[in-house]
């Protein structure tokens, strides 16, 4: 198995053709797993000719537009501009080429790194607007999440007011578990959406009924895939999909995560379960740095009952723009013995300790499906927020605007407190500083070594 770093790409002036130049650094990784994928990969690239296996240190890397010309539609990259998408990030930079290239890929890249962005922007260069079918799907494991995909690939798709008339109309529909599944059987009678979103229960419904077709599927992407095949409800759906639907061949496959634990052996899952092609490549972008190094990771040591406490005490110095308070969930037993959960009780603390922010909202999966929605819209409508919450917001969820996450809690392991930890630093251009608090027992403390240890980062303890 050959290991190459991508350390930029580059455009000669004439010819907006991409280069690549692989080094031996290991700051970021692309994992071939036979010699012949990295040969159809230098092959189907435009201009391979061009690509060099050396280190291309200093060199200007190319902007999003220059990447995506000649793949995406034009207006896409106009809508991609005009919200602020000039400039790829590190794992765009890496990806895009590989996956504009046709290969099977599994894009392992930090939270908040733009793998969403990535996976959009092949979907927009293979789908043909021309034909009535379902050509792209993409599954993820919650509702919010699907959501705000939805919301970026249909930003993506609007129509351009210069370039309305060569445009051909391109619908996503979100198909998530709490929607209405009734007014989707209609529409998807009436005309197949070219892209759909979805969650793997809410997918496996339509496609039981069969008003769902996937056969002309192109694309299929699966987001947040260790937490999917995590899942012991949706492992076998998600088999299944993998494995069902559309050729192998006429499929591009892609995976997504921050954290693909045990990277090698799902690669050779992927190949031997026939979920991908045999030459699918793992683009790894930052592996020595799995978390983003605009964190900086703090805890405090409280002593019995006196939890919430100093929670109060840190937002009262902290005074934090907007922050995530990531709580544990209610076991079954506190709930079958009718307890209010733990979530309920700080919210309703907050509100009456707490006087620096007015917008504390509730996150947590027992909460219906209109209040998780409400929740999230209002935070997103601007900064100065508090937003209580349990995991299901630590997977996927963008709010950037979020400055300070506090695990009141901590996380039962080190890939949740890397998603935990991954709902702030999501401004990939930004140099500010987000802090990352855990409040925890001196008894605790080896766990969040445990943690620092497995994600390579460093905790400074506050005393407060
Ligand atoms: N090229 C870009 N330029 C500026 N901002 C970008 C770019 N690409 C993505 N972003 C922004 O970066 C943020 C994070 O992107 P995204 O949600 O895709 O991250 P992610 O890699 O999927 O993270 P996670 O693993 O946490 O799901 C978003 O707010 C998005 O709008």
């Amino acid at each position: 198995m050959g290991t190459l770093s991508v350390t930029g790409l580059l455009f000669q002036s004439q010819n907006p053709k991409p280069r690549i130049p692989f080094s031996t650094n290991f700051t970021n990784q692309v994992i071939f797993p036979n010699p012949v994928s990295k040969l159809r990969l230098l092959q189907a690239l435009p201009n391979s000719s061009s690509i060099s296996i050396e280190e291309n240190p200093g060199k200007k890397a190319p902007t999003l537009r220059e990447i995506c010309q000649g793949h995406v539609p034009e207006h896409v990259i106009r809508r991609a501009e005009e919200v602020g998408y000039t400039r790829p990030t590190d794992v765009q930079l890496q990806a895009l080429p590989i996956l504009f290239s046709g290969c099977d890929c599994i894009l392992h890249a930090q939270t908040g790194s733009g793998k969403t962005l990535a996976y959009l922007l092949l979907i927009f260069s293979v789908i043909n607007t021309q034909k009535s079918a379902v050509q792209a799907v993409i599954v993820v494991p919650t509702r919010e999440l699907g959501m705000q995909v939805t919301k970026v690939a249909r930003m993506l798709a609007a129509k351009h007011v210069e370039l309305e008339l060569e445009q051909k109309c391109c619908t996503v529909m979100a198909l998530l578990d709490g929607g209405m599944l009734r007014r989707h059987n209609s529409w998807l009678k009436a005309e197949p959406p070219t892209i759909v979103v979805a969650t793997i229960r809410s997918l496996c419904q339509m496609l039981e009924k069969q008003t769902l077709k996937l056969e002309s599927m192109r694309v299929l992407i699966i987001d947040e895939v260790d937490f999917m095949f995590n899942s012991s409800k949706e492992v076998g759906s998600l088999r299944k999909l993998l494995t069902s639907y559309s050729s192998l061949n006429n499929r591009q496959t892609v995976f997504a995560s921050a954290s693909i634990p045990q990277h090698r052996r799902f690669l050779h899952d992927c190949i031997q379960q026939k979920w991908t092609k045999s030459d699918v490549i793992h683009v790894h972008a930052n592996p020595i740095q799995p978390m983003p190094s605009c964190l900086y990771h703090r805890f405090v040591i409280y002593g019995k009952n006196r939890k919430h406490q100093i929670l109060l005490s840190l937002l009262l110095s902290d005074a934090p723009e907007s922050s995530i308070i990531f709580v544990g969930e209610q076991s079954e037993k506190s709930k079958k013995a009718g307890n209010t959960p733990s979530t309920t009780l700080l919210v309703e603390f907050l509100k009456a300790s707490y006087v620096g922010c007015s917008d504390i909202h509730l996150l947590e999966e027992d909460t219906n499906f209109h209040l998780r929605a409400a929740s999230l819209s209002e935070v997103r409508q601007g900064g100065n927020y508090i937003l209580v919450a349990t995991d299901i917001a630590a997977r996927g969820v963008d709010l950037p605007e979020t400055t300070h996450i506090y695990n009141f809690d901590l996380p039962r392991t080190a890939v949740d407190y890397l998603h935990r930890a991954g709902r702030t630093g999501r401004k990939p251009f930004s140099e500010n500083k987000c802090t990352v608090t855990s409040i925890l027992l001196s008894e605790e403390r080896f766990v969040l070594k445990r943690y620092e240890n497995e994600l390579l980062f460093n905790c400074e303890e506050l005393i407060l």
